[in-house]
């Protein structure tokens, strides 16, 4: 009869206790068991998991608990996250792989990080010794040595518990006793001194919103005075083309287009030619123009006596050439008499154009000044139209570039 009423009393009890929203952090090194533990609570198969990569968010109702649980990464990388989840946490699951011994060690340094937060101390702590149907996995007073673990939740004043269990026996409502068990532990423990840890729970988080709005604004600060700067230099860059683009223009006009044919070159070429020629043509006959009148006279004199008729300027310049040629020829072929004999007379003339093509020699053009003193006969007179003479047909040039072609021609 007593304990029919006890039973009602107690059942009363829970009927009229408010329903509580409690945050739990599942943390444990990669490959623990974390994410098949949770499955299985959530009444999912608990098998083919990944590893979880930041974190999940599961979320269950338990009695009258409305239960988050937040299962977070245990990569060695993605640790670095768990601290900005423990201001929420009422309580922690610690989940251990109790088969892998060598990281036993591992284990402990963690676990001793998290309990020595101070959002953490003082919170109470369960411990899943899971994969116990592994061969070799140690018993719970094995991993309660291992782990130091009545030292240190002594040291952080948290209540724990230690269960050893499968994450893979079952799910749901077939789920490992044990694990239902230490969540209920975990549940009540929580409950017991609620008040207490809710008015932490929510000045710890308050202060973590306030953290992490402000690392907010000095990331959108940085990002701001980042992007300015860029701005500020691209406005530069632009400021600083738009200035040069001008000048390069000037000083230097762009063609309509660099690649044109060939023969458009050629052409455009000869044209350039002729006109420098003409231009200096014109300078020479300035120049004749403004010698002293005596000289003027000498050359209308020996124009006006030469029994040559019409010559044109290149007949000049042709005589400066084969003078030039003839020394050279002397200087090369020794005794060759008849060369510098013949270059008075007209047969002279072909063969040493001959000679000249055959030898392949280039022979550099001599100005009339330096050829003329050296040449023992006197040039030929000059007819009184000489520089009003049109040059020789450019086109029939075959190359237009040749010193020694525009002479011969
Ligand atoms: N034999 C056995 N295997 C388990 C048990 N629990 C989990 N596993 C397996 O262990 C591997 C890792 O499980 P997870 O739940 O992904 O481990 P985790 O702790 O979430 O790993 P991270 O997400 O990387 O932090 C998976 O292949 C699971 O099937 C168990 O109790 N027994
Ligand atoms: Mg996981």
């Amino acid at each position: 009869m007593f304990s029919l009423m006890a039973n009602c009393c107690n059942w009363l009890k829970r009927w009229r206790e408010p329903v509580r929203k409690v945050t739990l952090v599942m943390v444990g090194l990669d490959n623990a068991g974390k994410t098949a533990t949770v499955k299985g609570i959530q009444g999912e198969s608990p098998e083919d998991v990944a590893p979880t990569v930041g974190f999940s968010k599961i979320d269950l109702k338990q009695g009258r608990f409305e239960v988050t649980i937040f299962d977070l990464g245990g990569g060695k990388r993605i640790r670095g996250i768990w601290k900005n989840y423990y201001a929420e946490a009422y309580g922690i699951i610690f989940v251990v792989d109790s088969s892998d011994t060598e990281r036993m060690e591992e284990t402990k340094e963690t676990m001793t990080e998290v309990l020595r937060h101070p959002r953490i101390s003082g919170k109470p702590i369960l411990v899943l010794a899971n994969k116990q149907d592994r061969e070799g996995a140690l018993a719970e007073a094995d991993v309660i040595e291992c782990l130091s673990l009545e030292k240190l939740v002594n040291e952080h004043k948290c209540l724990c518990q230690i269960e050893p269990c499968s994450a893979v026996m079952g799910y749901g409502k077939k789920i490992d006793k044990s694990i239902r068990k230490g969540l209920y532990w975990l549940l009540r423990t929580i409950a017991k001194d609620f008040d207490a840890l809710n008015e932490r729970v929510q000045k710890d988080t308050s202060e973590q919103k306030a953290f992490e709005e402000q690392e907010k604004r000095e990331r959108a600060e940085r990002v701001r005075k980042i992007r300015e700067e860029r701005e500020q230099r691209e406005r530069k860059e632009t400021e600083f083309e738009g200035r040069g683009v001008p000048k390069e223009v000037d000083s230097e006009p762009i063609s309509s287009n660099p690649f044109q044919p060939i023969s458009t070159v050629i052409t455009e070429n000869e044209k350039r030619i002729e006109q420098e020629k003409r231009q200096r043509m014109e300078i020479e006959k300035d120049a004749i123009a403004l010698k002293p009148r005596g000289e003027q006279e000498q050359m209308d004199t020996q124009s006006l006596t030469s029994s040559c008729s019409q010559k044109t300027n290149d007949y000049r310049l042709i005589e400066t050439y084969k003078s030039a040629l003839a020394q050279q020829l002397e200087h090369e072929e020794e005794g060759d008499q008849q060369s510098s004999e013949c270059l008075d007379s007209d047969t002279s003339k072909k063969k040493i154009k001959k000679l000249k093509l055959k030898r392949s020699h280039r022979v550099e053009p001599v100005s009339a000044e330096e050829a003329v003193p050296k040449n023992p006969t006197p040039p030929p007179p000059l007819p009184p139209d000489f520089y009003g003479k049109p040059l020789p047909p450019l086109t029939i040039r075959q190359r237009p570039n040749s010193d020694t072609h525009d002479v011969i021609s």
